[in-house]
């Protein structure tokens, strides 16, 4: 027994009984109905105008009415209000947008974060997954993503993401990112979002056996440890001291020792540091962030030798969410590069948490070249 339902209303009808068909709106109305279901919603949230929703009761349907009021209850804490929430850790800040138009944010390179020669690759992806995850449905979380590096950035200029809504599906929603600075489009990433869903489950990548985090160094200790060490001569250890020295915001620590450094592999745990906001999408981007910091590197590994000055750049990226996310608690990530050719490393990554469940899978190939000697007047790539 199907009955159409016509209203004209701003609030918001939480479903808590019957299932729903919805003709979004009248651009899909050529397209084939999707079917909502308990604790779905429809209605629009907004109170400047009255809106027509047009939808069809399969069976005998009990909605909440949620006034439009009170339609932000359903947004979780997010990270675009980051700046609201006073201690928030540092890599909200990092990857905290500014909207400026509908779908277009501008992104900017901190001081305080880590930066290269050029804009850190996991910035350009942790921002524009951020300006994706602003547009899309707050129930959908993204499950994949596939970034290219185009042209390295500049840390002194603002970052435009400009988001295309490619599609929204009633399970799924695509989205494509470009990220511009001077007019030039320098990165892009496609995102697939997806509703929380059960379906078949097995894991078949088992988490390798290695110490526990807090039995390991992190980066900064290794680095006091360098410092203070008569081992090395007092020219290397003054040399290491001068350097200028900033905290990253994701803290690691390694499995392995120096003497594993030329195996095609790295383990090691990360977290981000500070605490973060409970959201599952910030989440997602903060790990999206981290995963690019020590990833390509390892297909160098066996190549590494004295004195050798490398020129590496992340290509493309791709990440596969399986589970759940908490980015500020500890995660194994766990890489091998399987291979290294034609100025191309390849490298496999994946990152499991603590109790050894698979949350991410990843790859990357990266530009790895013998540095050449810079010439007076490089050109500018922007
Ligand atoms: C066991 C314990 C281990 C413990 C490890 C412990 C600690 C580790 C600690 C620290 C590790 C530190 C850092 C690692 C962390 C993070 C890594 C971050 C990675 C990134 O965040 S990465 C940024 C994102 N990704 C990009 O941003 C790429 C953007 N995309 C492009 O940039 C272009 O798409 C390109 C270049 C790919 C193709 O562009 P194209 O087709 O035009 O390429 P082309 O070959 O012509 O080179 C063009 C110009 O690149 C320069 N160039 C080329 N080859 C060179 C060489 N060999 N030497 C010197 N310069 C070179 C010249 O300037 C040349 O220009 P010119 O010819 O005028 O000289």
């Amino acid at each position: 027994m199907a009955s159409n339902i016509f209203c004209y209303f701003n609030d918001i009808l939480i479903i808590l009984k019957a299932e729903v068909s919805a003709p979004a709106n009248a651009e899909e109305a050529n397209r084939p109905d999707y079917v909502l279901n308990k604790y779905d919603y429809f209605g629009y949230g907004t109170n400047s105008s009255v809106h027509q929703v047009n939808v069809v009761a399969l069976s005998k349907l009990t909605c909440f009415i949620l006034p439009n009021q009170y339609g932000h209850l359903l947004q979780p804490k997010t990270i675009w209000n980051a700046e609201e929430t006073p201690e928030h850790s540092l890599l909200e800040q990092i990857l905290h947008l500014e909207p400026l138009e509908v779908d277009i944010f501008r992104g900017f390179t901190l001081p305080e974060a880590p930066t290269f020669r050029q804009v850190f690759g996991g910035q350009f992806i942790g921002q524009a997954l951020a300006a994706a995850s602003k547009t899309v449905d707050c129930l959908k979380m993204v499950h994949s993503l596939h970034a290219i590096f185009l042209v390295a950035g500049d840390n002194n200029i603002p970052i435009i993401y400009q988001v295309h809504r490619a599609r929204d599906g009633s399970s799924f929603a695509t989205r494509k990112v470009e990220a511009k600075q001077k007019g030039l489009v320098v990165f892009t990433l496609i995102a697939s979002f997806q509703k929380e869903e059960v379906g078949f489950e097995h894991q078949a990548a088992i988490m390798p056996d290695v110490p526990p985090p807090e039995q390991l160094l992190n980066l900064e200790e290794i680095r006091e440890r360098r410092l203070t060490d008569p081992r090395f001569p007092s020219q290397y250890r003054n040399l290491a001291a001068k350097k200028k020295f900033i905290p990253w915001p994701i803290e690691m620590r390694f499995c392995e020792g120096s003497a594993s450094q030329h195996k095609p592999s790295l383990n090691y745990w990360f977290r981000a540091r500070g605490k973060l906001s409970d959201d599952q999408a910030l989440h997602r981007c903060v790990v999206a962030y981290a995963s690019d910091l020590l990833f390509s590197g390892v297909s160098l590994n066996p190549h590494r030798e004295k004195g050798l000055k490398t020129y590496c750049l992340s290509l493309d990226h791709s990440i596969w969410f399986h589970k759940p996310v908490k980015a500020d608690e500890w995660m194994l990530y766990v890489i091998e590069s399987p291979s290294a050719h034609g100025g191309r490393g390849f490298v496999t990554g994946r990152m499991f948490n603590r109790q050894g469940e698979l949350i991410m899978s990843l790859t990357q190939e990266a530009l790895i070249r013998r540095e050449k000697p810079r010439g007076p007047n490089p050109r500018p790539k922007l």
